[in-house]
């Protein structure tokens, strides 16, 4: 493996089991019913684990959106266009009345006071100049991964550093939950490549209709799946994100392992989010430990890869968005289980009786 990248990895060390073990303890003894605080005792004992302390007090949220586009949407896999890729680059860094960013993830994130980090990993157009504009892009596009491999292992490993590189900056900025996100028409497609070789599952089990694809074009879709599948038996996670994958997905698994270095909490959006996820926990075991799946996403094929990471869903909203949309709506929630461990007195402490 490559050296920088195995660095990277070798950083990844299990969540801290004592402060698990401690942040357990107090749960049970915060003044509430045993377990009426629900999934929010669990998610605040293994956010005590990432953060290495029974009362975690997480600093920011950030956002971190990466942009790719695809050779396989020019396959008809998608029910739009790849135009619309860099598009939403520049809406997300447009000016508004509401502030900057006019996309839904803009948006949601000034709701819950999460910043917006803005990546072009290697969308089809030249984006103009724009200070928040992140530029990591080796060239526009990956290959068809139907007929060839979508990027070199070079490349992948490339993109990786470069999201890795992103989340340090957005760490030293202040985030201590970091919410990979995505933009990328045609998408959905290397996500569901990448989900059914490495969970063993036929195409059709993982093969969702993304932007809204027709029963036409679902089939086809099913199709062009199955032929990359075929082109290649590699089980191997970097060569599976290279033949497989997309420049976004891989810049979006280079923010997970970081965030995981760093100790850092990292929530998981949607389907796309959720194939870097997979080669993630393949490459090293221990990032499960900082994942926080969001809601579970409309697209069949994201239960599969939530029941293979054994982890639960925040909510059931039918998102299918992107962008990192569900992960932003997810953070309060994780931030609220933290105040609960951090801010509720025990029994003891309030003189309620019935410990
Ligand atoms: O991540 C998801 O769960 C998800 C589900 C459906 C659609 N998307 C978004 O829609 C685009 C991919 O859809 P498609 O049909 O072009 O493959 C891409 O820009 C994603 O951000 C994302
Ligand atoms: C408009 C639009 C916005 C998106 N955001 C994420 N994927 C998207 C796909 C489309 C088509």
């Amino acid at each position: 493996m490559l050296p920088d990248l195995t660095a990277l990895l070798t950083a990844i060390q299990p969540a801290d089991a004592d402060a698990m073990g401690r942040a357990r303890a107090r749960q049970a003894q915060l003044t509430k019913p045993a377990g009426a605080l629900g999934d929010l005792e669990d998610l605040s004992v293994r956010l005590a684990g990432v953060l290495g302390s029974e009362r975690p007090d997480p600093r920011g949220v950030a956002v971190i959106v990466a942009a790719g586009d695809h050779g396989v949407a020019r396959a008809g896999v998608s029910a739009y266009p790849p135009e619309v890729t860099p598009a939403m680059v520049a809406n997300f860094l447009a000016d508004t009345p509401a502030g900057p960013g006019g996309a839904a993830v803009n948006a949601l994130a000034r709701a819950v006071g999460a910043r917006v980090y803005v990546m072009d990993a290697g969308v089809n157009a030249d984006l103009p100049d724009h200070p928040a504009l992140v530029r990591a892009a080796l060239r526009r596009g990956t290959h068809d991964l139907s007929v060839q491999a979508a990027m070199s292992v070079e490349e992948a490993r490339a993109l990786i550093l470069a999201g890795a590189a992103l989340a340090r900056r957005a760490i030293e900025d202040g985030a201590d939950v970091l919410i990979p996100g995505e933009m990328g028409i045609g998408n959905t497609t290397p996500a569901a490549v990448i989900t059914a070789r490495l969970l063993g599952l036929d195409a059709a089990r993982v093969t969702g209709r993304g932007t809204g694809v027709d029963d036409a074009r679902l089939a086809h879709k099913v199709a062009v799946i199955r032929a990359a599948l075929e082109r290649t038996p590699t089980i191997d996670p970097l060569e599976v994100l290279a033949e497989f994958g997309g420049f976004e997905i891989a810049a979006m698994l280079g923010v997970m392992l970081q965030a995981a270095a760093s100790r850092r909490a990292v929530i998981l959006d949607g389907f796309v989010e959720g194939s870097a996820a997979l080669i993630g926990v393949t490459l090293t075991p221990h990032l499960r430990d900082y994942l926080f799946p969001a809601g579970e996403c409309a697209e069949i094929g994201h239960a599969a890869q939530l029941a293979h990471l054994g982890l639960k869903p925040m909510f059931h909203l039918n998102l299918r968005l992107g962008e990192g949309t569900g992960g932003v709506l997810a953070a309060p929630i994780l931030l609220g289980a933290a105040a609960t461990l951090r801010e509720m007195r025990t029994f003891a402490e309030a003189g309620v009786p019935g410990a």
